[in-house]
């Protein structure tokens, strides 16, 4: 069986492509002329690396000819909510455009293949206190261009699973962190911040922005377990959420990592840090995927935290 992740010198990209070659699985993974690859080092003599632009109708047709894959897992985006503020349009194109590409591929070469996308949590937008635990079926209220990325990418699956019969499978998942994680995202930039100041690279003091949202957590070695289970087991042209079932305010989350150092570190509010609407509360109900796939997630939050505040002790 071969598949094809996009993106998989990225943060899932790489844990999907150790947890595929476990199985056994033959692994394509595309990347760009400037990805950077310590992700994927140790694995580089085990996967096929295919240099693919996704915004290039040609570039993807070409790709999709040579893998010819049985599955794909589409994670390849622009994937940080603030640079959506900063530039609307290559988020939006890049995310968008990509995908339609895949899917234009998959249908003029008749490729017979299950595709899951990536799609987010972030979809939801605006919930109101009473909507919650987020099901599939509760309001769309995007906040961000990216959201807005996501709600496109989503419903493109639909429409081509409908239109042409592609055998797209939506994950609208929650946050996700781990080793690997980049450091803009909350949960690394916290423990790479205590890891500096640990190291003595930075001053005792950590930035932080808005503490009062609140956000479900999973880890990202469940979610491409996840990934998998949704390809495997999940039903076409559906969407599930994948997600821990509790949440936390990132305030908890800050004085869960604090609490694995013993350095004395005083708690700062960069108003560069604060975004233009913040999504208030994400909680998700995953009970949908569980009866379709029996995945439930397996690692708790505290694992995963100390995980990652090893991984970025362990940077240079
Ligand atoms: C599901 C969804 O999950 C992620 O989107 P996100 O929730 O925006 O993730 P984040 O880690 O940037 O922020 C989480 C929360 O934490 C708050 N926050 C406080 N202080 C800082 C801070 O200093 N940095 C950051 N980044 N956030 C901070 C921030 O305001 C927000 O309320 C992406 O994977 C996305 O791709 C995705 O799909």
């Amino acid at each position: 069986m071969k598949a094809l992740i996009t993106g998989i010198s990225g943060f899932v990209g790489s844990h999907m492509a150790e947890f595929l070659l476990q199985k056994g699985v033959e692994v394509y993974g595309t990347i760009r002329h400037r990805s950077r690859m310590n992700h994927i080092q140790h694995l580089l003599d085990d996967i096929h690396l295919v240099e693919c632009e996704l915004r290039d109708p040609f570039s993807v047709e070409t790709l999709i000819e040579d893998a010819k894959p049985d599955l794909i897992f589409h994670l390849a985006a622009q994937s940080f909510v603030p640079t959506s503020w900063n530039s609307p349009i290559d988020t939006i194109h890049n995310n968008v455009a990509g995908e339609v590409n895949i899917f234009e591929a998959i249908r003029r070469l008749g490729i017979d293949c299950k595709i899951q996308l990536a799609c987010s949590s972030e979809e939801y937008g605006h919930v109101n206190p009473d909507e919650v635990p987020i099901k599939e079926t509760n309001p769309i209220r995007p906040l961000s261009p990216y959201a807005i990325s996501k709600v496109a990418q989503e419903y493109l699956g639909y429409q081509y699973f409908k239109s042409y019969g592609l055998k797209t499978v939506m994950t609208r998942t929650f946050n996700h962190t781990g080793p690997r994680r980049g450091e803009n995202f909350v949960t690394s930039n916290f423990a790479k911040q205590i890891a500096d100041i640990e190291k003595g690279k930075k001053d005792p003091v950590i930035h932080v922005g808005n503490l009062q949202a609140k956000r479900d957590f999973t880890d990202v070695r469940d979610v491409v377990r996840a990934y998998w289970l949704a390809l495997e087991k999940g039903v076409v042209g559906e969407t599930y959420n994948i997600a821990s079932g509790t949440c936390y305010t990132i305030e908890e989350v800050l004085h869960k990592l604090l609490s694995y150092s013993k350095v004395q570190i005083t708690v700062e509010e960069d108003p560069a840090r604060l975004r233009p609407s913040d999504v208030e509360i994400l909680l998700g109900d995953y009970s949908k995927f569980h009866q379709q796939t029996g995945w439930k997630p397996e690692i708790p939050f505290e694992q995963t935290m100390e995980d990652l505040l090893q991984y970025w002790r362990s940077q240079p």
